[in-house]
């Protein structure tokens, strides 16, 4: 499986965020994308999960164990939200995010019990999701992307509030979708803790990009 990325642009209102983006990752590969604030990652992010049209460009996912047309219906977003209703239990939430997204070909979920474990928050699965601390809430959101397996792991700031451990275990779980054939790329201004991955610098409109391999 490959993810493809060639010549993208995308536009926020009228102007131009980035243009020509182009790349390529393969199963078992992260891509890191770097900038600083206003350089387009979140935009690039959200072209890539379906979220945005391209204005031009256009992004792939070849060879993956079911066709797709769009690489979003491969791929689980974890955005600056957490996309869990508060009133709902961590438990009731997950379930739904399970059975809404189902699992694509090549692979299964873990249960909601496992995955909360995975993300060492068992026991509270019965809170309702507004009870939690900022960082638990964000362990939860990742738990989300355990119980159904989609192969592209598309995360904008995705330890934002974790602390030390919770980033150590964050890197652990993305290590292992990456050694099941998955791909995942990250915005992020903080180091994930990866070894070995590649890097996508985002300049904004002016300077555009740079690849650091
Ligand atoms: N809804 C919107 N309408 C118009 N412009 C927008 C919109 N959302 C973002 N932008 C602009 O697009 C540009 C890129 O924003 P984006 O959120 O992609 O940057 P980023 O690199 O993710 O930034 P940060 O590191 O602060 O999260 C910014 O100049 C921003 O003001």
């Amino acid at each position: 499986m490959r993810l493809v990325v060639e010549g993208l642009s995308a536009k926020r209102g009228e102007d131009l965020i980035f243009q020509d983006i182009s790349f390529e990752i393969a199963s078992g590969e992260a891509l890191v994308v770097k900038g600083a604030n206003g350089s387009g990652k979140s935009t690039l992010l959200r072209v890539l999960a379906g979220l945005l049209p391209a204005h031009s460009g256009a992004a792939k996912l070849l060879a993956a164990a079911q066709p797709v047309e769009r690489v979003s219906e491969a791929a689980h977003y974890l955005g600056h939200r957490n996309a869990m209703k508060r009133e709902l239990t961590v438990e009731e939430n997950l379930s739904f995010w399970q059975s809404f997204l189902g699992d694509f070909a090549g692979g299964a979920g873990l249960s909601v019990v496992e995955a909360v474990e995975a993300v060492g928050l068992g026991g509270i699965a019965h809170l309702p999701f507004g009870y939690l601390s900022a960082g638990q809430q964000r362990r939860m959101a990742m738990a989300k992307l355990l119980v159904s397996w989609r192969p592209v792991w598309i995360l904008d700031e995705p330890t934002a509030a974790l602390d030390a451990a919770a980033e150590t275990m964050f890197a652990g779980l993305v290590m292992a979708h990456l050694s099941r054939g998955g791909i995942a790329i990250a915005a992020t201004h903080q180091p994930l803790g990866l070894e070995g991955v590649k890097e996508l610098h985002m300049k904004g409109f002016a300077g555009i990009m740079e690849d650091v391999w």
